[in-house]
């Protein structure tokens, strides 16, 4: 099953520049074993904004329900999650 994601984060006014940095590292490190397993297909930056869209490829809502919330960022993210079926008019 596909689905898309969006995330915004916001972090809190009183977190150290190190602590978001680090909150940076762990979340590289999520992201790309998530990337490398085929779980997530892709993910991009909105311009401007501290956010991404993102794709996951998952078996249920129950995987990716525990893909998103193994997110380190996870407490600062506010996600909002289509399903995506195929459009008959894709030719892929
Ligand atoms: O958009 C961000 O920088 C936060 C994030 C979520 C998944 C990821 O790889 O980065």
């Amino acid at each position: 099953m596909l689905f898309l994601a969006r995330m915004d984060v916001t972090f809190p006014e009183s977190m150290t520049e190190e602590t978001k940095a680090d909150f940076q590292v762990k979340e590289k490190e999520y992201s790309g074993n998530l990337q490398r397993e085929g779980r997530m297909r892709d993910i991009w930056r909105v311009v401007g904004e501290y956010a991404n869209y993102s794709v996951y490829d998952v078996a249920d809502n129950d995987e990716l329900h525990a893909i998103l919330s193994g997110f380190p960022m996870y407490p600062y993210m506010d996600i909002k999650v289509t399903p995506l079926a195929k459009h008959p008019n894709s030719i892929k």
